[in-house]
C-alpha cells in the first residue's frame, strides 16, 4: 500500500473516531436530558486530566453548575461514559433504596481471571455481589460488634500511649492509619499487628496496606479508565493493583489461613466467617444472614442491615459464588485496603476538628467524663455518648472519605414524575460532597456545628456511607472503632494543633480521597 492510500485510510479512521465521540458526546442532549456541555473524548475531565482539579473538586464543580440551573438532575460526560448527575433526595432515595433493583452495580467491572484481587464485594456486579453480601453480613451483627469492642479499646489506647510517649508532633493521618491497621488486623482477621513497631516488616505491611489508595494521578486515571472503557482495559490486561501489594496480600492471608487450619484454632472474626462459608460451599449447605444472625433484642441499623439481607434474598442463584480461597483473599484485601483509607482520613479530620474548635472539645470532655463517672468504660456507655455521636457525624458532613456514590443502571428507569427513562448502562453520580455542603440543606454549611445533628437529617442528603443495600457493609463497625478511638483519647487527652500545619489546610488534587497537603500536625496534652 503507498503512502497516500496509508494516509488517506488514517485520516478516514481518525475522523470516524472523531465523529462518534461528537455523537458521543451529544448523548444527553439527543435523549432530551437537561445536561452540562462536554467536549468529544474527554467528556467533562478537562481539568482532571491536567491534573488541575481534583476529583472531588470535579464532582463539586458539577454539582454546583446544576444546582444553580435548580435541576434535580443532569447529564454530563466522563470521558465517553454517560453520567447522570442526582442532586434531588427524594430521587436518590428511589435510587439507592425503593427501585434499588434498576442500581445494583457500582459500575466497576472487574475480570476474575485478570485481578483475582480485584474480585472483591465492593467490584463485583450482579448475582454475584448480591449472594456474597448476603453471606458477609452476619460478620457485623452486634453480638459481633460487641465482641470486638475489648479489642478496638486495647488498640486506641495503646496508640495514645505511643503517641504520648513521644515528645514531638505527630502527623494525624498516618497515625490512624496505624491505628486502623491494628484495628482490623486484631478483629478481623485475628493477627497480632503492632504498626507502630519500627522494624522493616510491620513498615513493609503498613505501607502496602496503604499504597492502593495513595495519591497518584496514575491510580484515578486506572479508575477512570476501568470505569469508562473496561473492555480496554480487560484487552490490555490492565491491573488495578500493583505486583508487590498482590504478593504479600495473598501470601499474608494464605499463610494465615494455614495456620488457622493447622492449629484447629476457631475465632470469631471476619475471616473465620469466610472459611466457614467455604466449608458450608463445599459441603453444598450454603449460608445466610438470617441464619447466622445473633439471637435476641435488635438494634435499629440491626433492624436495617436485616430487612436489606431480606432484599437481597429470592433469585434462584445459577452461578458458581463458592467461597474459594483466592475470593477469601480478594474481601480481606478490600478489607485491610478499604477500612484503613476512610476511618483513617474520618479520624484525621476530627482529630483536626478537635484541636481548632476548642469549645466543642471541652463540651466532649464533659459529655464523656460525666457518663463515666463511676461507670465502666463499655459498649453500653459508649452509645451513650450522643454529643460525639452527633461530633462524628459533623465530620463525616464535612470530610466524608468518598465525595460521590456510583450505581450503575442494570435495568431501563422511567424517572417517576417525567418522561426520561435512564437507559442501561448509566452512570448515576450521587453527590455526597455537594449535598452535605449544601446551605439549602445545611445552613452555614462551612460553619463546624455538632448540633445540628440533634435530631437526625432527613433522608437522602446525608450519605457519608452511602444507602440502601449496597451501602457502606462496616459501617457499624467504622463508627464503633471512631467512636472508641476518640472517647478513649479525650479520656485522658486535649488535642491540639501544631504549627507544622500548613494553614489554611489544602487539598491535594492528585488524590482520589481528600488528603492535605503537608498532613496534619498535632500533639497531645494530658488533662
Ligand atoms: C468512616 C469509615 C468509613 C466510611 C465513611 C465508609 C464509606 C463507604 C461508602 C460511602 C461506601 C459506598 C456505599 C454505597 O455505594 O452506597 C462504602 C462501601 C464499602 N465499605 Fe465502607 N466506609 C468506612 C469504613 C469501612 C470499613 C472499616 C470497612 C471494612 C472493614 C469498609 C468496607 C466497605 C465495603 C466492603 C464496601 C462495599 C460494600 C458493597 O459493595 O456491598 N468500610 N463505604
Amino acid at each position: 500500500m503507498d503512502w497516500f492510500l496509508t494516509s488517506v485510510l488514517a485520516t478516514l479512521i481518525v475522523a470516524l473516531v472523531y465523529w462518534l465521540s461528537v455523537r458521543r458526546a451529544n448523548y444527553w442532549r439527543d435523549r432530551g436530558f437537561p445536561h452540562i456541555k462536554s467536549a468529544p473524548i474527554i467528556g467533562n475531565c478537562w481539568g482532571l486530566l491536567r491534573g488541575k482539579q481534583s476529583f472531588n473538586d470535579m464532582t463539586q464543580h458539577i454539582y454546583n453548575q446544576l444546582k444553580a440551573r435548580r435541576l434535580q438532575f443532569g447529564g454530563y460526560m466522563q470521558f465517553s461514559r454517560p453520567m447522570l448527575m442526582v442532586l434531588d433526595p427524594e430521587l436518590i432515595n428511589s435510587i439507592l433504596i425503593k427501585d434499588f433493583a434498576h442500581f445494583e452495580d457500582r459500575g466497576f467491572a472487574v475480570n476474575e481471571k485478570i485481578e483475582p484481587l480485584n474480585a472483591n464485594i465492593a467490584n463485583l456486579s450482579g448475582q454475584t455481589w448480591r449472594v456474597l453480601r448476603y453471606k458477609l453480613l452476619p460478620t457485623f451483627t452486634t453480638g459481633k460488634l460487641k465482641s470486638m469492642f475489648d479489642q478496638i479499646v486495647y488498640c486506641s489506647d495503646n496508640i495514645c500511649d505511643y503517641v504520648n510517649s513521644k515528645s514531638e508532633p505527630f502527623e494525624g493521618k498516618l497515625t490512624m492509619q496505624k491505628f486502623n491497621l491494628n484495628v482490623i488486623g486484631t478483629v478481623a482477621f485475628g493477627l497480632n499487628v503492632d504498626a507502630c513497631r519500627e522494624d522493616p516488616e510491620t513498615e513493609r505491611f503498613l505501607k502496602l496496606s496503604i499504597k492502593f489508595f495513595s495519591p497518584s494521578l496514575k491510580t484515578i486515571l486506572k479508575i477512570l479508565l476501568k470505569m469508562c472503557f473496561p473492555k480496554l482495559a480487560d484487552m490490555i490486561r490492565m491491573k488495578m493493583i500493583d505486583k508487590e501489594v498482590t504478593d504479600f496480600f495473598t501470601d499474608l492471608v494464605k499463610d494465615t489461613i494455614a495456620q488457622r487450619k493447622r492449629s484447629g484454632q476457631k475465632r470469631s472474626d471476619f475471616l473465620q466467617l469466610m472459611l466457614d462459608l467455604q466449608e458450608k460451599d463445599l459441603a453444598g449447605s450454603g449460608s445466610g444472614a438470617d441464619k447466622d444472625a445473633d439471637k435476641g433484642e435488635l438494634e435499629p441499623e440491626e433492624k436495617e442491615m436485616m430487612i436489606q439481607a431480606g432484599q437481597l434474598q429470592g433469585s434462584k442463584v445459577t452461578i458458581d459464588t463458592t467461597m474459594t480461597e483466592s475470593r477469601i483473599v480478594a474481601h480481606s484485601f478490600l478489607f485491610i485496603a478499604a477500612g484503613s483509607e476512610t476511618t483513617s482520613n474520618a479520624l484525621n479530620f476530627a482529630l483536626y476538628r478537635l484541636a481548632v474548635e476548642k469549645e466543642v472539645q471541652a463540651e466532649l470532655h464533659n459529655e464523656i467524663d460525666s457518663i463515666l463517672d463511676g461507670q465502666e468504660f463499655s459498649y453500653y456507655t459508649v452509645k451513650k455518648m450522643t454529643y460525639l455521636d452527633q461530633f462524628i457525624n459533623e465530620v463525616l458532613r464535612l470530610y466524608p472519605p468518598g465525595g460521590m456514590l456510583a450505581r450503575e443502571c442494570t435495568k431501563p428507569y422511567k424517572i417517576p414524575g417525567s418522561e426520561l427513562v435512564i437507559e442501561k448502562g448509566v452512570m448515576i453520580a450521587i453527590p455526597i460532597l455537594g449535598l452535605q455542603n449544601d446551605p439549602e440543606y445545611f445552613p452555614e454549611p462551612d460553619k463546624f456545628n455538632p448540633s445540628r445533628f440533634s435530631s437526625p437529617p432527613p433522608k437522602g442528603i446525608f450519605l457519608p456511607f452511602g444507602d440502601g443495600p449496597r451501602n457502606c457493609i462496616a459501617n457499624r463497625l467504622a463508627l464503633l472503632e471512631v467512636k472508641i478511638f476518640l472517647a478513649r483519647l479525650l479520656m485522658k487527652y486535649t488535642v491540639v494543633l501544631h504549627e507544622k500545619t500548613k494553614m489554611p489546610l489544602k487539598m491535594l488534587s492528585n488524590a482520589f480521597f481528600a488528603t492535605v497537603e503537608g498532613g496534619i500536625w498535632l500533639q497531645l496534652q494530658k488533662r
